[in-house]
């Protein structure tokens, strides 16, 4: 009898897979019309009560394919962007050209996706235009930077100058978050009225107590791996930190502060006690949904101490506060107490949540390889200088299987198109189950009577013929 676990069967046996025949470094002048994508087109509502799935849930499917989407989107012509830059490829800016633009310290920065040709990926070029490097030991933090990975920090890559811009540029490279938003875009900019009950309303942008402990705790998180690390984040701003997921916040523009601000020798322990009170500041602004909450102090205290907790206003007192040369980001931990315990619990509920969404998808790279099976043998024009191979002794008993899995009708003759029926045909298939069936040619001359193990057979015999010639 024949294994019913293809992963076991010999490699003939097993679809090849050419890595080779596939471009991961897409072409450059490669543009294409995209066409929206209908995120549910193969789900339709199922009852609650069936818990097994064959599909991620809709809302993840949707969000990763609009990533994915996101990744792929290219840059209008006639932008004037450099073709290719030390070996970063495809450049698309993030932020409107022209528009009102803050600046970045001194200097004005902009921010592109590019492709990189060393492994394919996307990757963010943070560029500071008109950048003059006067010593090339400015780049040295950013190889300690480039070391540094943690959760909730957008990984730093590298860091060069370039004249590709027709300017003397810095550009600092980072990981991509495909979609990723500001806390600022996502908690602090002002939003569209909308219609509530006939009547336009204001939207609120207050945030809950629970999400504003998860930012802090998160953002404290990353503090302390930086400060471990003996460097200081610098900046520390709504614009800089980004939401990357559901709840995730990593903190942006590692960095380029460094190597902007390298002449000016300043004391480390100086610059992280700056971390804590631009931290502080941050959760000032956050609570208000104000970039300017610092600037009345007396009014922001008052704003969170009435819409949040007592130990919330501690917290961000104490970072603000002058405390010494001792303060420090492990003390706010001795502060947080059992909220970390929340924060781990939600943490790991939501490993459990993805997992088990991955489950649902774990049987589909196996039905795709039968798919392929049968796309392999059906229809063949020629093999072996036989013209109807396919259409011939064991192969025509998978050809009836085709039909029957997919060319079925009612009795009215419309075609039956469902997913269950295929999905559980190719499942009995796969394990080659005794159930019988009976496959009817399209004349309706012939009618054979075969299970499952039988067309399974034949498809192996078939597929075999085949990856031996
Ligand atoms: N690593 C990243 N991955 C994905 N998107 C990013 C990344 N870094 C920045 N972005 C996106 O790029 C856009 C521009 O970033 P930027 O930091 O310039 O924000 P900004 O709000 O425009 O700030 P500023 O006004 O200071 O330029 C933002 O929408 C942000 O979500």
């Amino acid at each position: 009898m024949s294994s019913a676990n293809p992963y076991e069967m010999p490699p003939e046996h097993m679809l090849g897979y050419d890595g080779a025949a596939i471009d991961a470094y897409y072409s450059a002048s490669l543009t294409y019309t995209r066409q929206p994508l209908n995120y549910h087109l193969y789900t339709l509502p199922r009852p609650e009560a069936l818990a097994h799935k064959y599909f991620v849930s809709d809302d993840i499917r949707e969000e990763l394919q609009k990533r994915s989407e996101t990744i792929h989107t290219t840059a209008p012509p006639g932008l004037g962007l450099p073709e290719e830059m030390q070996g970063y490829h495809t450049l698309v800016p993030l932020e409107p050209i022209g528009a009102d633009r803050r600046k970045f310290g001194n200097w004005y920065s902009m921010v592109y996706r590019a492709t990189s040709s060393t492994d394919g990926s996307t990757y963010i070029l943070r560029r500071v235009e008109n950048f003059r490097l006067m010593n090339q030991s400015a780049f040295g933090a950013i190889e300690t930077w480039s070391r540094l990975r943690h959760p909730n920090i957008v990984s730093v890559h590298e860091a060069f100058t370039t004249r590709a811009f027709n300017d003397n540029s810095l550009v600092v490279v980072y990981d991509d978050h495909p979609n990723a938003q500001t806390l600022y875009e996502a908690h602090i900019k002002p939003k569209a009225p909308q219609f509530q009950n006939g009547r336009l309303q204001a939207q609120s942008n207050r945030i809950s107590e629970r999400t504003i402990w998860s930012y802090v705790i998160q953002i404290a998180n990353a503090i302390k791996a930086v400060h471990d690390a003996g460097l200081a984040v610098r900046l520390i701003d709504p614009t800089k930190i980004l939401i990357t997921g559901r709840n995730r916040v990593r903190i942006g523009s590692c960095g380029i502060v460094d190597v902007l601000m390298h002449d000016l020798h300043s004391d480390i322990s100086f610059m992280q006690q700056d971390d804590l009170t631009m931290f502080g500041a941050l959760v000032f602004m956050l609570c208000c949904s104000n970039l300017a909450a610092m600037n009345n102090l007396q009014k922001a205290i008052d704003h969170l101490g009435r819409y949040y907790s007592a130990d919330l206003k501690s917290v961000a007192l104490f970072l603000i506060s002058k405390g010494g040369p001792h303060k420090n980001i492990g003390q706010l931990f001795d502060m947080i107490g059992s909220r970390l315990l929340t924060e781990l619990d939600e943490a790991q509920n939501g490993v459990d949540r993805l997992e088990n969404e991955l489950m649902s998808e774990l049987e589909n790279g196996r039905l795709v390889r039968l798919l392929c099976k049968f796309g392999f043998i059906n229809e063949r024009p020629e093999h072996n200088h036989e013209t109807r191979w396919s259409e011939t002794g064991d192969r025509y008993i998978v050809k009836l299987f085709r039909d029957y899995v997919f060319h079925q009708v009612d009795e009215l003759g419309r075609p039956v198109v469902n997913l269950t029926h295929i999905l559980t045909c190719l499942n009995k298939l796969d394990a080659g189950t005794d159930e019988r069936i009976m496959l009817v040619s399209r004349d309706e001359q012939s009618c054979l009577v075969v299970s499952y193990r039988e067309v399974k057979a034949c498809i192996e015999s078939a597929f075999s013929e085949l990856s031996r010639g």
